[in-house]
């Protein structure tokens, strides 16, 4: 853990602390409480959210002390002796259950609990929150990238882009949905991804000509040569003086690499890159390109214009999720000492499904994902699912294959397997966007993927809202 980000336990809202003091003070800090992570609506007016940020999590709920500068920062803020006390003394024991990262996760279903005193779950509320919510949208922007890109390469430009240090977890959320390679040191060498990149403007212009540019570069890097060619005038000088190098390479045994577009129109200058290079007897020299590359416009380039472009580089819209910046998960108490809790609201939408629950992957007879079900925790198998909000609207699927989605990955505060690394997560992703259907990936108005509750959540949730109500009536 990096000196910034310390002490980690403070990286948290005032009002969980608050609370925290509060429950302590009342005697209730030690019940037993389930909290639930979901989210309410997909983002990029897309269908599907990939899983990310829960071996971050681990690692850091793992560690999870408040250490003596924190607690006499806290103390200084008007926190009491008693209750900076039990702080000194806490360990994150909870159990968390979720799906392992790169899952595909889909509205209102849970995806992921945690399990443990109400102190400590409502303690990580806030940091949960900021990890998986930012890395699951950065995973899911990738992917919607991976899905127009095919096999040609995705490498990740957008550290400097990036909102602060959370350009760290965007590298690694964009090869879980699908990268393959990052220009951000830092993030290769904490996850393991290969590090990629090629030149900036600033290296042609401090020569004089361009080509003594593109000359000095290939001769320290050889092989690993990309020569960045729009600089003055892409077809004019950087594609021919880029061809120059390419000969002078191949004298000393060696290839370029690629060459890189950054500006103008690129579908028509790669192509006639394209053209240039293979005339002149060098096909395998690839094209990169870069410049606000999102996935409408890798698309346009691939499938409208089939554009020769072999590698993108994405920076902007891929780290700051551009077009949505912020993906809406929540964190929702669901039982307390053992009794389900139910949060109501004006809205049936905005109304959480109470008590310790599992959710069944239903897969259809192909293998294809179907459905969610979200039932209470015991269940072993559904026969049918009403959807969450339009009490008439129920499926039958007792006949398909079901499921558990959420399974135990901490215990008593530990991880208890080994956790996936990012490229494994990245290789889950894949099978399961493979397994999703057409419709509910595609972008333009997708199907909406099926989440219903289990007819006994579904009978337990009414119940509890008829109560719920039936209180507040006799308190009038
Ligand atoms: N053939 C194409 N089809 C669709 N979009 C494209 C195509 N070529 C480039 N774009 C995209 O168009 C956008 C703007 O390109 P523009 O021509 O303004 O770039 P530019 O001239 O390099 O400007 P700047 O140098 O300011 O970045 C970029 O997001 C780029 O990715
Ligand atoms: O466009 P993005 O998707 O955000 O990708 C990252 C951008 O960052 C660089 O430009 P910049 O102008 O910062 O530096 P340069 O001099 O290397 O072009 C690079 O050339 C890309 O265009
Ligand atoms: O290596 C590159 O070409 C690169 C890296 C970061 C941003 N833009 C380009």
């Amino acid at each position: 853990m990096t000196t910034w980000l310390e002490p980690i336990a403070l990286y948290t809202d005032l009002y969980e602390l608050t609370m925290a003091q509060g429950y302590f003070k009342e005697g209730k800090s030690e019940q037993r409480a389930t909290f639930d992570y979901f989210y309410r609506s997909p983002p990029f007016g897309g269908g599907y959210v990939v899983f990310c940020g829960l071996a971050t999590l681990v690692e850091i709920l793992e560690e999870l002390r408040f250490d003596n500068d924190s607690l006499e920062f806290l103390r200084a803020q008007g926190f009491e002796d008693d209750f900076l006390e039990r702080l000194k003394n806490f360990r994150f024991e909870a159990e968390v259950r979720a799906p392992a990262e790169g899952e595909l996760i889909f509205p209102y279903a849970p995806a992921l609990q945690v399990r443990g005193t109400l102190l400590e779950a409502q303690l990580v509320e806030t940091l949960l929150l900021n990890l998986l919510n930012f890395q699951s949208l950065i995973a899911t922007k990738a992917a919607r990238m991976r899905q127009v890109a095919g096999d040609r390469a995705l490498v990740d430009f957008g550290l400097r882009r990036a909102h602060g240090f959370g350009g760290l977890h965007a590298s690694r959320a964009a090869v879980v949905g699908g990268f393959d390679a990052t220009s951000n040191v830092l993030a290769g060498m904490h996850y393991d991804i290969p590090l990629s990149g090629t030149q900036a403007h600033a290296w042609i212009q401090s020569f004089e000509h361009e080509i003594d540019a593109f000359r000095a570069f290939a001769e320290q890097y050889g092989d690993a040569s990309v020569l960045l060619v729009d600089t003055y005038d892409t077809l004019k000088s950087g594609v021919p003086n880029a061809i120059t190098i390419a000969r002078e390479l191949r004298d000393r045994g060696q290839s370029l690499r690629a060459i890189r577009l950054d500006s103008g129109d690129l579908a028509y200058l790669a192509r006639h890159a394209r053209a240039m290079l293979d005339e002149a007897g060098f096909p395998e020299v690839k094209i990169a390109a870069s410049n606000n590359l999102d996935e409408h416009v890798i698309r346009s380039l691939l499938s409208d214009q089939n554009a020769p472009i072999d590698i993108f580089g994405v920076g902007t819209q891929l780290v700051t999720a551009y077009d949505d910046p912020a993906l809406g998960g929540v964190y929702k108490l669901a039982t307390l000492d053992e009794k389900p809790r139910i949060k109501l609201s004006d809205s049936l939408r905005k109304m959480s499904f109470p008590g310790n629950k599992q959710v069944f992957r239903i897969r259809d007879t192909h293998g294809q994902l179907y459905a969610d079900a979200v039932a209470i925790e015991g269940q072993t198998h559904i026969d049918r699912i009403h959807h969450p909000h339009e009490p008439h609207k129920e499926t039958e699927v007792g006949h398909l294959d079901q499921t558990p989605l959420l399974k135990p990955v901490m215990q008593k505060g530990r991880r208890i397997a080994e956790l996936p690394s990012a490229f494994e997560a990245r290789a889950y992703a894949r099978e399961q966007l493979a397994a999703l259907p057409p419709e509910h990936r595609r972008f333009e108005n997708p199907h909406i993927y099926k989440v219903g509750l289990s007819t006994a959540l579904r009978d337990r949730r009414d119940q509890a809202v008829d109560q719920a109500r039936e209180r507040i009536r006799a308190k009038k």
